[in-house]
């Protein structure tokens, strides 16, 4: 095993000209860690044990004995240091430019060296045109602009001795450790025998814990194989520290399984409040926004296997219940900082003590509030020669919203003029005019978006919302990849909005016993009558012409000559939320119209609500439906988009199937679907039960859409 794992880490030394970074650490102990495949290759001090946790070596030492061991430990490190001296060697070879401190020390001084020019003055901004989108469906996307002015990242003489002093303090953070599996925890081990393990820097028991079998030690694959990466998210929402909607869920499950797979995988995120979690790292950049220099910190936490990085500065702070608020130029002058700072974390932000650096690493940027990082990614950084080896991939989450305004304010991207094109864009409703996803979906390497169904939409006139023509021709970069539910905060088993007031937790076994109770605790939350046999009907969505709320109105004087109880919860336009209210209270017997944000109601409502209503116009994926099924609730939706993917219509013939669909956003098609499903309700217990087994037992994890993404993650990787 071990000259297998020397012959990799020397393919990987020439592979894609990315040597090793090697840092020489205390007692002549040596780590080394080739960029190339986020692998690190640790020669270790041990308490004269080798390879592995203590039941290895029990279970080793029963089998050979320690003298045989030590002897065997013995020859490999002998082999080991001698494939070492010549790995030294190759390093040498390359000029030692990516030790760890030097390569920092270099990016720096060329950033420092390299600023942004061509920033002609912003133009007057009461030029600015309309700045509404409207699809052919007459639907208004909500007005979400980014501006800036006269933005730039250069570096001022004063920062890039900044950059310096930071390179030292970053030197001394690759001694520290927030983490159990870094270096120091090796080191506090003693001194006796030498061992040589290869591990993934995330220490992840699948891709690090040695084992042995008949006399061999072997480290086991990752789930990832040699396709191993270094990922890193960028999102204006996470959850469970910011969140408005699925994008917030995305963000906060996905990564999860990215690092199940092996994977060395980093969220960025802004820092809107003040998380708990998250320690400041001491690294501190300066990026100018707006013609201002403004100060960022990187805050840090490491949970489940993922680093969280969190950016901060003034502009985010107390927006973690308002992320997309504000005027035009404070989005702008929030996504072009964060896009900016965000970009140059894998140089400077050491996570577990060292730097993911921009060797076989891909960027994960999600919507048009990122979609600025690709474009930075190729039109500045790679322009400049920097960052050759790392790819983008931009996910669509939602192309409603694209980052529009007046053609003038490319200048506020501060990219030199002969980008403009990227981001120029005509359509019939705003004319020429300035769109961000645009120009993301044209840079990015790759381009996914979170339905296969939504991928086919997104070609035509009436999905793809003026960027259609530009996705059609990158069709070939584009790939639906459904989401997935986060088995430990959506499990009606572990939910822990369902241990109090009633409600309880439970299971498949449990369906029925725990739904009902669960039911009945809803019922008596919200002030309905408590009545096991009426049908629970619930909505939980933003109150946004997307979800259909409308159509729910328009068929709530139908919806109330029938026997049912319906609970909505949603926020977002206050037109739509004075609806909610008058709902509830024309029908107080039989309507609860909760308006605000409670991520505690959305999972009460999922496990309590017998049905769960969208009849979304559009919905790239929609994750309450994936929710609802995993709750044992029975999903009636639009079929389009994600719905249409994941809600395979009951067919009572065969009884297969997991909810009901309709073919068109309309409240006499919506009627007709739920009518169907509100009389199999009451008429059909066991076909009910059919179709609540059946979405409870789907596979609808995250590792399906994680081993996905790497197949996206790879395909970037390789392409130039
Ligand atoms: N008032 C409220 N209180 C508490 N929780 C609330 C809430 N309103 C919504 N939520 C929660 O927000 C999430 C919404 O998820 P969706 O996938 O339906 O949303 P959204 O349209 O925001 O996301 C976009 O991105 C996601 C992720 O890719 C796609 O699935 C989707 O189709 C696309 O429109 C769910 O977790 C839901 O429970």
């Amino acid at each position: 095993m071990a000259s297998s794992i020397s012959a990799q880490a020397l393919v990987l030394l020439h592979s894609r000209g990315n040597p090793c970074l090697r840092f020489p650490q205390k007692n002549g102990v040596v780590f080394e860690h080739s960029q190339s495949l986020g692998i690190s290759t640790r020669i270790r001090a041990t308490g004269g044990n080798s390879f592995g946790t203590d039941e290895d070596k029990d279970d080793a030492e029963e089998v050979v004995g320690i003298n045989e061991k030590k002897n065997k430990v013995l020859a490999l490190q002998k082999d080991l240091l001698q494939q070492v001296a010549e790995i030294k060697k190759l390093v040498s070879s390359e000029k030692s430019e990516n030790i760890l401190g030097s390569e920092l020390n270099r990016t720096s001084y060329e950033l420092a060296n390299k600023s942004f020019t061509n920033k002609p003055s912003p133009q007057n901004a009461s030029t600015r045109g309309d700045n509404t989108v409207k699809n052919q469906n007459g639907i208004i996307a909500s007005p979400n602009y980014v501006y800036s002015s006269e933005g730039s990242v250069e570096s001022s003489p004063e920062k890039a001795s900044s950059g310096i002093y930071l390179n030292e303090k970053l030197k001394d953070k690759t001694h520290e450790t927030n983490r159990p599996d870094t270096l120091s925890a090796f080191f506090a081990n003693g001194t006796e025998n030498l061992s040589l393990e290869v591990q993934n820097q995330e220490g992840t028991s699948e891709s690090t814990t040695p084992i042995e079998s008949e006399g061999e030690t072997e480290t086991p694959q990752p789930l990832a194989g040699i396709n191993v990466m270094n990922v890193i998210l960028v999102a204006a929402e996470c959850a469970p520290w910011s969140k408005t909607g699925g994008l917030g869920d995305v963000v906060g499950s996905l990564p999860k399984a990215l690092a199940k797979r092996g994977h060395r995988v980093m969220v960025v995120t802004p820092r809107y409040g003040n998380y708990a979690e998250a320690q400041d790292t001491g690294v501190r950049k300066w990026y100018k926004v707006d013609g201002h220099e403004a100060e960022v910190k990187y805050f840090q936490a490491y949970i489940d296997g993922v680093d969280f990085v969190f950016i901060d500065n003034p502009l985010f702070h107390h927006l973690e219940r308002n992320i997309y608020g504000g005027s035009r130029l404070d989005i702008l002058k929030r996504m072009v900082l964060f896009c900016k700072a965000a970009v140059e974390v894998p140089w400077h932000v050491p996570c577990g003590g060292v730097c993911y650096g921009d060797g076989n690493l891909a960027f994960i940027a999600n919507d048009w509030h990122t979609a600025l990082l690709p474009v930075y990614l190729k039109a500045y950084y790679r322009e400049q020669g920097l960052m050759k080896y790392t790819r983008s991939v931009l996910v669509i989450h939602n192309i409603a919203h694209q980052g529009r305004g007046p053609v003038d304010d490319f200048f506020f991207v501060d990219l030199p003029e002969h980008h403009m094109d990227l981001f120029k864009l005509y359509d019939p409703i705003g004319g020429d005019h300035f769109n961000i996803f645009a120009a993301g979906l044209k840079t990015a390497d790759r381009v996914v978006t979170v339905s296969h169904g939504y991928a086919r939409e997104l070609k035509t006139s009436e999905g793809g919302w003026g960027l259609h023509g530009i996705i059609k021709e990158n069709d070939w970069k584009l790939r639906g990849i459904v989401n997935g539910v986060d088995n430990k905060d959506w499990n009606p088993l572990f939910d822990v909005h369902l241990k109090s007031e009633g409600y309880t937790n439970y299971s498949l076994e449990t369906l029925s016993s725990g739904k009902r109770q669960c039911k009945t605790a809803l019922q008596k939350e919200l002030g309905l009558p408590i009545r096991e046999d009426v049908p629970l009907i619930g909505f939980i969505g933003r109150l946004d012409p997307q979800k259909g709320v409308d159509i729910i109105a328009e068929a709530i004087p139908w919806l109330m000559s029938q026997d049912v109880q319906l609970v909505m919860l949603g926020s977002g336009r206050p037109d739509l939320e004075h609806m909610l209210r008058q709902f509830e209270s024309q029908h107080h017997d039989k309507i609860r119209g909760w308006v605000g944000f409670s991520v505690k109601m959305a999972h009460r409502i999922t496990a309590g609500a017998d049905i769960l209503l969208m009849p979304s116009r559009f919905e790239p994926c929609g994750l309450n439906q994936l929710y609802a099924m995993n709750y044992g609730t029975v999903p009636v939706v639009h079929a389009v988009g994600g719905l249409r993917d994941t809600v395979q219509p009951f067919d009572p013939f065969s009884e297969s199937g997991l909810g009901w669909t309709f073919e068109s956003a309309d409240s006499g098609k919506l009627s007709n679907a739920l009518g169907n499903c509100l009389w199999t309700y009451r008429e059909y217990k066991k076909s009910w039960e059919g179709l609540q087994r059946r979405g409870m037992t789907q596979d609808l994890s995250w590792d399906n859409a994680a081993l996905q993404y790497e197949e996206v993650l790879l395909a970037a990787k390789y392409q130039w």
